[in-house]
């Protein structure tokens, strides 16, 4: 089933909660980012910007109200929604035998199809994200910050009209978080619509919308 998008945000949710034993991991939240919205989601250690997050892919149940992807009810299961949202919340699958540049080069192909159209993509957003210096290397061969790179190239390089990102600025410095607020504005600018769960003020600053949890 095709996703709707004339006049419906992207991501949206209305009272989404999430209560496990009497506990409230996510209190009752609002909000919705149309097409080319850049929002972040704040707050303190544990007032569940993570759960958020995982109650869009599925991986945490609401408990009350709802999450939606172009209006319709969230549900990984179905491949339009796939096809929709990219994500970087769990860590992502990664092959200890292929180099970075192989499996960037990979899940674009696997998107777009193995084209020149499609190798140029990955090399961009490899150069983008400074990867180049290393990505002939295999994943146990490089730093947790250059894995951090890698992961957010792998969510990058694949067609997303939204992404959920879970604290992208987990173990880089300045510089890199620079870069990847770049990219998550050009991509905004193209229409992606971002929801980014951080602590790093640079975000902050440089989105148009906010969810304020906790
Ligand atoms: N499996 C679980 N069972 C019970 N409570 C949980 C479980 N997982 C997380 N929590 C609680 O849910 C709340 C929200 O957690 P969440 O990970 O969403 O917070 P967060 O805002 O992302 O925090 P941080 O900034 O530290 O990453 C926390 O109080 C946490 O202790």
């Amino acid at each position: 089933m095709a996703v709707r998008t004339t006049g419906v945000p992207v991501l949206a949710a209305d009272g989404a909660t999430v209560a496990v034993g009497g506990t409230t991991l996510l209190a009752p939240t609002t909000f919705a980012v149309a097409p080319g919205g850049f929002w972040c989601v704040t707050g303190g250690n544990g007032s569940g910007k993570t759960t958020l997050l995982r109650a869009f892919l599925g991986s945490r149940s609401l408990t009350g109200g709802s999450c939606s992807i172009g209006g319709e009810p969230a549900d990984m299961a179905r491949p339009s929604h796939r096809r929709v949202l990219a994500s970087l919340v769990e860590p992502v699958p990664i092959a200890r035998d292929m180099t970075l540049r192989e499996q960037v080069s990979l899940v674009a192909a696997s998107w777009y199809g193995n084209t020149s159209d499609t190798a140029g993509r990955a090399e961009g957003i490899i150069e983008r994200l400074g990867l180049s210096p290393f990505v002939e290397r295999f994943p146990h061969q490089v730093s947790s910050g250059q894995l951090q790179l890698f992961s957010l190239a792998l969510t990058f390089v694949r067609p997303a009209r939204a992404a959920l990102l879970d604290e992208p600025e987990r173990h880089l410095d300045d510089h890199r978080v620079g870069l990847v607020a770049g990219l998550i504005a050009e991509r905004a600018e193209q229409g992606t619509a971002f929801l980014v769960a951080t602590h790093e003020a640079a975000l902050v600053e440089a989105c148009d919308g906010r969810v304020e949890l906790g």
